[in-house]
């Protein structure tokens, strides 16, 4: 077995108690995070100062000891460095100008990689940081997430300004995701160049496609991110996070080429057995069940170490932890899991 256990989890090894990370595990919940973040000026401050990264990617592991520490950071970096302004604003997520055919064309991709040099530069000191039992994930969001914010501007419940553009205008539609492949793809050879041992790629909408624009905007700029990372790094791990993807995860792997699945909280406990079979999981309670804890908690955890100790699984929620979680609920969920026998 090596030193990190989410690459032996990655490599396809069965390891019992599982290694464990959450997605948002730097953030609000920590009363650390809320510290650092009011000393900090705006949120995207803390992104680009890699002395202020650093030190909220390193709360989390400190506190906890997380199996894997992933980047601090946001998806929303790569359409601020290809130009597009960005603000992230008190209680309404973030804020961009939407985006239209023209300003498609004029995307700006000249200074990508200087704008982003801070990231890099965090990933870089954090590898030299952190325990070396601790994976360093990097990340990015998958280009039809992206551009669902960059299309609306804003958050919304099912994304429908970006499916209505894609629908109507799937030329430059098309131009806009294969943008966001091409520079995604690069961004991540160059955490990975900075230290970054693994990556995941966020594809948090997913979910409210159908099977004809799920298969054109989510599986295959997937598929061409994938393949471009691995021309330059062949044996650096890929996790695919397609939430809400539901029977579309049967053949997300294969159609893309990712190494493990991420799972939500609403994959059935036999489907994400299923999917272990051909190689790693990682998921998926539901962050409610750890804002409620006490029983709603244990039986969420026991039943996923139930179902997915016998194959390559790492433990993770099935989306990110909220600001409301109780730092207690985290300590009870991880000695669960620690204990496991
Ligand atoms: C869709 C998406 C975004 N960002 C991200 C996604 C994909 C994963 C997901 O679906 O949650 C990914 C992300 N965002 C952040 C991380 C950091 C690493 C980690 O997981 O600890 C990661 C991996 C920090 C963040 N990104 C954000 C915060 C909260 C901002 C703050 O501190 O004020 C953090 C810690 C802000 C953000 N950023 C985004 C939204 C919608 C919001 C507002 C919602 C919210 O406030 O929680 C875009």
């Amino acid at each position: 077995m090596g030193q990190r256990k989410i690459l032996d989890v990655l490599k396809g090894e069965t390891v019992f108690p599982p290694p464990v990370w959450m997605m948002r595990q730097a953030g609000r919940y920590l009363p650390e995070y809320r510290e650092t973040r009011k000393h900090a000026g705006g949120f995207l401050d803390l992104c680009y100062n890699p002395d202020l990264a650093v030190e909220v990617t390193l709360q989390p592991i400190r506190r906890f000891n997380f199996d894997a520490s992933i980047l601090f950071s946001d998806i929303l970096v790569v359409p601020h460095a290809l130009g597009r302004d960005l603000r992230f604003e008190e209680g309404r997520g973030p804020l961009l100008t939407p985006i239209d055919a023209g300003g498609i064309a004029r995307l700006e991709t000249d200074g990508f990689h200087d704008h982003l040099a801070p990231v890099y530069e965090t990933v870089r000191r954090l590898r030299k940081e952190l325990p070396d039992e601790t994976t360093l994930l990097g990340f990015c969001g998958a280009p039809w997430t992206v551009a669902t914010y960059m299309i609306a501007g804003h958050g919304t419940p099912d994304q429908a300004p970006a499916r209505m553009f894609a629908l109507e205008q799937p030329e430059a539609f098309s131009a806009l995701i294969d943008c966001l492949a091409d520079c995604s793809a690069e961004y991540l050879i160059r955490q990975i160049d900075a230290g970054a041992d693994a990556v995941q790629i966020f594809d948090s909408w997913a979910g409210v496609l159908d099977e004809l624009s799920f298969e054109r905007w989510c599986v295959k700029p997937m598929a061409r991110i994938v393949a471009k990372v691995r021309e330059k790094h062949p044996d650096v791990p890929i996790i695919g996070f397609p939430k809400g993807a539901g029977a579309h995860y049967a053949g997300y792997r294969r159609e893309t080429g990712v190494t493990a699945l991420g799972l939500d909280w609403t994959v059935p406990l036999g489907t994400a057995r299923r999917l272990q079979a051909e190689g790693a999981v990682q998921g998926n309670l539901d962050p409610l069940r750890l804002i409620a804890g006490g029983e709603a908690l244990h039986e969420g955890v026991a039943a996923i170490l139930d179902a997915l100790r016998h194959g390559p699984f790492i433990f993770n929620l099935g989306h990110g932890i909220t600001p409301k979680t109780p730092v207690e609920h985290v300590e009870a969920m991880l000695k669960q899991i620690r204990e496991a026998e």
